[in-house]
Order: structure tokens, then C-alpha cells, then sequence
């Protein structure tokens, strides 16, 4: 029996688009309310929601039960975190802030086996292979594996060519909020410069074949990025959501009672 299809990984190269949704919220109950609103992909998000590895579990398998993707973010790309995000079932990896081909050369032999990697053995005791219940677990993994690296930084993007090009990096993903900042707009992911730093991005990655992916909330940009090309796309975060409607509900009956005070966004 061999390791789980990647579905995700799959549809990179066939189909349609994907379209996603950022989790912050960082449990398992709204995971479910998530995973059940028809995305194709949810991100478990390891870098910047409040998540560890028994609320990464949980999450994964309240996903599980339905027809969604989920990609987890490491909260930085060093082995032994990738090695425990493996091995508790995540099977797509974005993994934040690479700027390097020999950066993502080591991400590579991170989430592989020997030979061909560094992986460390430990299925025997991982979610990853139902408990040691799937018996070529090992010498399947590899091959339903897909790394995902994130360029959002100046850096980044100059070496967005030699990055895509590396044997084992399955799809690049854009990072439109820590670009910004590191293009000098902080806070500001959606600024003429930003946005066609993106396209650029966008249309190079098309030009190697390499899936292209993003986060944005302004959904004619998503389309545009879908348009040009784009294979996986974030259309939203539940905490903006579930904060902004709920501050939206708030304003609504305003009527009664003290003014409501808004918190300003912080976007992303
Ligand atoms: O830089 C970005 O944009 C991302 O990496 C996505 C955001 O960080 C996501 O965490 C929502 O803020």
C-alpha cells in the first residue's frame, strides 16, 4: 500500500486552478467549518497563527474527512521542523522566506529519504504512515511529496529563476505581504509596486512551467494572477474574515450605545 495521493500536488500540472484559503485561527473546530466550504486547499499555517504540532494534528485530521487539500506552512525551513510537519501527515509544505537555489537544494533533501535525501526515518511511529499501517510508506513518500517555497523578499525575486529551477521544488508561492515590506511599502502588499513585482513574478514562473501560487484578498488581482497563469490561489485569511464580520455586525446596530471604535487593519 502506498503512501496517500497528493491531490494537490496533482492538480499543479492538470485541471484547473486551486483556490485557496489562509487558517490562522489555529484549531481544529473552525478547520472543519473551513473545510467544508468548498476550497480547493486550506493552509495550516505554522509561521505566523499561534499553531504547534498537536494543533497542526488536529487540524489535519478534521481535514482529512473532506474533499480539500491541506498545505502547511513551516514556520522556517529547518530540518527538524520539516521532519515532525512529515511525519505528523502533511504531505504539501510552503515553506516561508527562501532566497537561495542552495537554500532550496537543502529544503529538497529535507522532506526526501535516502538516498535521494536526508529525511529522517521515524514512520514507524508517524501519522504519515497511518501508524505503520502503510506498508511501502517509505518508498512512496517521496514521489506524493511537494515542496512549495516562498519568495517574498527583493532577494528572492532575484534569484526567482535559479530557485524554480531546482530539482524537487514542485511550486513557488509569492509572497505579496513580506515582499511589500521588504520592497519598502510595510503594510502595504497591494501598492503599484508591489503588485507588478508580482506579475513579473507570476509571468516568469509561467515562462519555466513552474506553478505559481499567492495570497491576496483583492479578488480582481486574483483573478488577473489566475489569468496570468497562477495554479494555487489564496483568496482570504478566517481571521480577517471572522474579525471583519464581526466588527461589520457591531457597526450595523451602531444605533444603540457608546460609537463603536475600529482597530485600524493591518491588511496583508
Ligand atoms: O508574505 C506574505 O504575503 C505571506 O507569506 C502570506 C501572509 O504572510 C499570510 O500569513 C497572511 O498574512
Amino acid at each position: 500500500m502506498p503512501a496517500p495521493r497528493n491531490r494537490f500536488k496533482a492538480r499543479l500540472s492538470e485541471g484547473d486552478p486551486q483556490i485557496g484559503l489562509w487558517m490562522g485561527l489555529a484549531n481544529a473546530y473552525t478547520a472543519e467549518i473551513c473545510a467544508g466550504a468548498g476550497f480547493d486547499w486550506l493552509v495550516v499555517d505554522g509561521e505566523h497563527a499561534p499553531n504547534d504540532l498537536q494543533s497542526m494534528i488536529g487540524q489535519l485530521q478534521a481535514l482529512a474527512a473532506f474533499p480539500v487539500s491541506p498545505v502547511v506552512r513551516a514556520p522556517v525551513g529547518e530540518t527538524w521542523i520539516l521532519k515532525q510537519l512529515l511525519d505528523i501527515g502533511a504531505q504539501s509544505l510552503l515553506v516561508p522566506m527562501v532566497e537561495s537555489a542552495a537554500q532550496a537544494r537543502a529544503l529538497v533533501e529535507a522532506v526526501r529519504y535516502p538516498p535521494r535525501g536526508k529525511r529522517g526515518v521515524g514512520a514507524a511511529l508517524a501519522r504519515a504512515s497511518a501508524f505503520n499501517r502503510i506498508g511501502d510508506y517509505l518508498t512512496t513518500a517521496d514521489g506524493e511529496m511537494c515542496l512549495i517555497v516562498q519568495i517574498e523578499s527583493v532577494a528572492g525575486l532575484a534569484a526567482l529563476k535559479e530557485i524554480a529551477g531546482v530539482e524537487g521544488v514542485d511550486a513557488v508561492f509569492i509572497g505579496p505581504s513580506d515582499l511589500a515590506a521588504d520592497m519598502g511599502y510595510l503594510g502595504r502588499p497591494g501598492a503599484p509596486a508591489v503588485k507588478q513585482a508580482v506579475r513579473t513574478a507570476m509571468a516568469t514562473l509561467h515562462d519555466l512551467s513552474c506553478p505559481a501560487g499567492l495570497l491576496t484578498a483583492d479578488q480582481a488581482f486574483a483573478r488577473e494572477c489566475l489569468e496570468e497563469g497562477a495554479r494555487f490561489v489564496a483568496i482570504g485569511t478566517d481571521v480577517t474574515l471572522f474579525s471583519g464580520a464581526i466588527s461589520q455586525l457591531r457597526r450595523q446596530f451602531a444605533g444603540g450605545g457608546d460609537a463603536v471604535k475600529q482597530a485600524p487593519s493591518s491588511g496583508y
